[in-house]
């Protein structure tokens, strides 16, 4: 941007001196950003009077319009205000002088300051300066920067007069942290302006990626960008003060997560800002209405309990604090996640406001608009057990079929237990609420106690009732101990009952059962189970159950190797959460994670990492201790790109969750294989002795489902990368065979894949041959990348063997060439290029073109090609004897041959040779 000289011509009214940086763009900052989201409003709409730039300090208000208006070569002249400004005829003067920076006019009027009346002098002023404008000119603004300073009413008088009559060519941006009174509702209503607001100038995720990328010395992960930016809302000061203050990935991590706590400089920020300008009852206002997440004039005058509510929220509406409305109707409002921080700060740290009594009365009022969730939160907040069991006994039932577990279990907590044990839907809300935070020993702690409890006040009938819809629960904590047997007998009896207090007891049990089947691989009919699971859940608009049930047929669908359909079931899921309005329920995270393991192993990997962000933000609320499964998916996908320092993050924070919580092996097992692969890539062997060490028991021929499976592959793999193949190769062929007599087709193409490998390592090329087959048949169901690309360059290796050998054709020798192509453009950051030169390798570089002559002329025997890729791989001549099991003198003859043909006189040349050679193959 460059500053704008000031025009000599223009004359000053009264004498008035200019000061240049008053009409001047200002000079942007370092490390611009430059934001072109913005250009379809400044270029490709009609002409409009007025662009109204209006949203709350530090937005980047003045920066992004002076940075555009500069980079669309706008020609646009600017007014900087400041409080002295409110003298008619300073401003009058002022605006002149801009004017006169973008139109030519060659006599510009004088004011008269002693007009006669109040805006005759400033009106009379701006009709000259109007009847003096040419009548056509090429697009001009004229920018009003910090309009909210002025509050002379004759000057926005003269300002709305000035918009009626402004020539088309001309568009007036007033740039103010407030709504000015400009007739802006009639201007909105005509069409006649443009309006940028803080919604729309809050950095998104990809440019405060860029904004971080140009100013920090170290890489900050996807996940903490997005993070940082739904925490201060894509407030562009609270991202500067965060780059100014973290100097690690670390510290900008904490910095993150602190937020959500306040931070001091911030508080000092907002203490500047408001400090002053407030009345005590604006001031009570703010604190008091802090408790609510949002709030309109009703809501504000119950919970101030005064009438004065509404006249208020107009006031500091016109402050242009960090309030913002909720959606487009304008009518519901909330404060900035940081300034409600904040303000509840501050309301902490007052004697003079009853927080219980405000959490009380908002409590009432959510209840009276039955918005249960609000209430429920402010129940909570006021500790107050007899308005939070009012609220569980009219909305508990739902919260569970919402699956709202977290917001039950803060409700339930705060119960003594004497009240949960007396009452068998507090008591099953109570029981699941622990189940599904794995606290299975709670669970059956509730269960008696209420059973104890009830024994004296019940009919046997009754208790029977009760006993039928507690074996629900009984059956899914027998499931998640890994008793399939028990489960299906709880579950059996309790789905032959009607359910008297939790409705959805009985779908509760046939997910169960299905899941019981699905462990036991009795694929088909658990499928069946699950789908009359779905149709139960819909009838009872169970939206957590049918959501569930769809994921657990996504599952099912996986397992049996059609990915295809797995991922069109979770279509309808999707479709339904979105039909139902449930995006932001919990059990999303679900979804969104298995959609998440479709795209890996499809090598979708954009939208591996997109769904497994999602799946973060559904859990942010419900803490981090569930954010293994996304972590572990985002570990894959940097591991995929080659990230080695992004994988190894997650990978440190996956272990450290795993160390510190009991998870479902499923979720470990899953880990696990990401943790052995990047181990294995950076040959940490003490990681993976260590892992053998702690590994959770496998029993590969009882492996009837995919996380026992998956559980014994990483014994396998483990062992494969600490060289003990014999120790892996039992473990893989019984796997194979379970899973090939129960159809769990994507775990046979994995074990197959990880056969190949084994037998490659083993020199039994011909059994790696087949295996590796018989995976790229299985994958023309499958549609498998992943798993493939998960074994590195040496891929590229077997894939190539087989077509050479001529042993795949049509689809699969596509598909091969196709994943070839793959691994040759992922980045491996495994430390050597391990890479094994194989007959059909070494053809395969003779027959390039651009092989070195000599290659060609004095052709290397396969002993010396394999002594070359040793030499590159960084092993001494001993070693390289060591592991070809010949003497170090032999080594040394093949070398002085190799070296001989090649012209070669140093190892350093040899290893560029190969180096060479092998990135052609290998592409990198
Ligand atoms: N596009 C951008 N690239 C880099 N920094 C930016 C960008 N936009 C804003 N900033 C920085 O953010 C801070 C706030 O920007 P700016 O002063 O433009 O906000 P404002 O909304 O006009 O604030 P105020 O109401 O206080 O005048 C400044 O330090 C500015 O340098």
């Amino acid at each position: 941007m460059s500053e704008k000289p000031l025009m000599p011509t223009t004359p000053a009214p009264s004498n008035l001196t200019f000061i240049a940086a008053k009409t001047s763009a200002p000079l942007p900052p370092a490390g611009l950003l430059a934001r072109e989201k913005f250009n379809d409003l400044l270029q490709t709409r009609e002409p409009v009077s007025l662009l109204l730039v209006h949203a709350p300090a530090g937005y980047g208000k003045t920066t992004t319009l002076a940075e555009r208006l500069d980079d669309l070569e706008a020609k646009a002249a600017w007014y900087r205000l400041e409080n002295t400004d409110n003298d008619p005829v300073r401003f009058a003067g002022y605006l002149a002088h801009a004017v006169g920076q973008i139109v030519d006019t060659p006599d510009m009027p004088a004011i008269d300051p002693t007009g006669d009346q109040q805006g005759h002098g400033l009106e009379s002023f701006l009709t000259e300066l109007l009847a003096g404008l040419p009548p056509s000119e090429e697009p001009s603004y004229l920018v009003l920067d910090d309009y909210q300073i002025i509050t002379n009413p004759e000057i926005h008088q003269g300002i709305r007069f000035l918009l009626r009559h402004l020539p088309p060519y001309l568009t007036l941006v007033v740039i103010s942290r407030t709504l000015p009174p400009l007739g802006v509702a009639q201007l909105r209503m005509k069409g006649q302006m443009i309006e940028i607001t803080s919604r729309d100038l809050a950095f998104d995720a990809d440019e405060a990626q860029s904004y971080f990328e140009q100013r920090l010395p170290f890489e900050v992960s996807r996940e903490n960008i997005e993070r940082a930016v739904r925490r201060v809302e894509g407030w562009v000061s609270a991202l500067q003060l965060l780059s100014a203050s973290a100097r690690t990935s670390i510290e900008f991590s904490h910095f993150v997560d602190q937020l959500d706590q306040g931070n001091q400089h911030i508080f000092d920020y907002f203490d500047e800002l408001v400090g002053q300008d407030l009345s005590e009852q604006q001031r009570s206002f703010l604190l008091r209405t802090s408790i609510l997440d949002r709030f309109n004039a009703g809501m504000v005058m119950r919970v101030m309990n005064d009438s004065d509510g509404q006249a208020l929220l107009g006031s500091l509406l016109a402050m242009g604090l960090f309030i913002t409305p909720v959606d487009n109707s304008a009518l519901w409002f909330r404060y900035h996640q940081l300034f409600s921080v904040y303000l509840r700060h501050l309301l902490a740290s007052t004697t003079q406001e009853n927080q219980k009594a405000l959490h009380q009365r908002a409590t009432d009022a959510w209840l009276e608009l039955d918005h249960a969730e609000e209430a429920a939160r402010h129940a909570v907040a006021a500790e107050d057990p007899e308005r939070i069991t009012r609220v569980l006994n009219q909305h508990g039932r739902k919260f569970f079929t919402e699956g709202q577990f977290t917001l039950l279990q803060r409700c339930l907590d705060a119960l003594p237990q004497k009240i949960i044990a007396e009452d068998p839907t507090l008591t099953l809300l109570r029981a699941w609420v622990a189940q599904g935070q794995y606290k299975f020993d709670e669970v059956e702690n509730w269960l008696s106690a209420a059973e104890t409890q009830l024994k004296a006040v019940m009919s046997e009938e009754s208790q029977r009732t009760v006993h039928g819809e507690f074996s629900a629960i009984r059956a899914q904590v027998a499931m998640n101990y890994g008793d399939s047997d028990r489960a299906l007998a709880l579950a059996r009896e309790a789905v032959a009952q009607e359910a008297a207090y939790l409705p959805t007891s009985r779908v509760a049990a046939a997910s169960v059962l299905g899941e019981a089947l699905f462990v036991r691989g009795e694929l088909q009919e658990a499928l069946t189970r699950m789908q009359e699971t779905e149709h139960m859940a819909r009838a009872h608009q169970a939206h957590q159950n049918v959501i569930w049930a769809l994921c657990q047929q996504s599952e099912i669908s996986v397992a049996m190797g059609l990915l295809q359909k797995a991922y069109n079931i979770q279509e309808r899921a999707f479709q339904y959460a979105e039909e139902n309005q449930l995006n932001h329920l919990p059990i999303l995270e679900f979804l969104f994670r298995i959609r998440s393991q479709v795209m890996w192993e499809w090598h979708h990997l954009e939208s591996a990492e997109r769904c497994a962000l999602q799946g973060i933000e559904i859990l942010e609320a419900q803490g981090e201790r569930w954010y293994v499964q996304s972590y572990t998916t985002l570990a894959k996908v940097a591991q995929a790109r080659g990230r080695q320092s992004l994988c190894a993050d997650y990978i440190a924070k996956v272990q450290k969750m795993l160390a510190a919580g009991d998870y479902h092996l499923d979720w470990v097992a899953n880990a696990h294989a990401t943790m052995l692969t990047y181990w294995d890539a950076v040959r940490d062997q003490n990681a993976i002795e260590r892992w053998l060490t702690i590994a959770p028991p496998c029993k590969p021929e009882e492996a009837t489902n995919h996380f026992y499976q998956c559980n014994g592959r990483n014994r396998a793999r483990a062992l494969m990368s600490l060289g003990q193949y014999q120790g892996a190769r039992p473990i893989l062929e019984a796997l194979t065979s379970v899973a090939g007599q129960i159809g769990l087709k994507t775990d046979l193409n994995r074990n197959h894949i990880a056969l190949a490998y084994l037998f490659w390592q083993i020199e039994n090329r011909e059994k790696a041959l087949e295996h590796m087959r018989l995976a790229l048949e299985l994958a023309s169901t499958t549609g498998a990348v992943g798993s493939f690309l998960r074994l590195g360059k040496v891929l590229i290796v077997i894939l190539k063997a087989l077509i050479n050998d001529g042993l795949i054709e049509g689809m699969e020798q596509q598909r091969a060439e196709r994943l070839i192509q793959l691994a040759q453009q992922q980045r491996d950051f495994s430390r050597a290029i391990r890479i094994s030169l194989d007959e059909a390798i070494i053809q395969d570089i003779i027959d390039r073109p651009d092989v070195p002559e000599l290659i060609r002329t004095s052709p290397l025997t396969r002993r010396e090609w394999q002594i070359l890729s040793l030499i590159h791989a960084g092993l001494s001549n001993d070693q390289i004897a060591e592991h070809l099991k010949v003497a170090s003198t032999t080594v040394k003859t093949h070398i002085r041959s190799l070296y001989q043909k090649q012209n070669i006189s140093h190892r350093s040349e040899a290893i560029e040779l190969a180096k060479d050679l092998l990135s052609k193959i290998q592409g990198e």
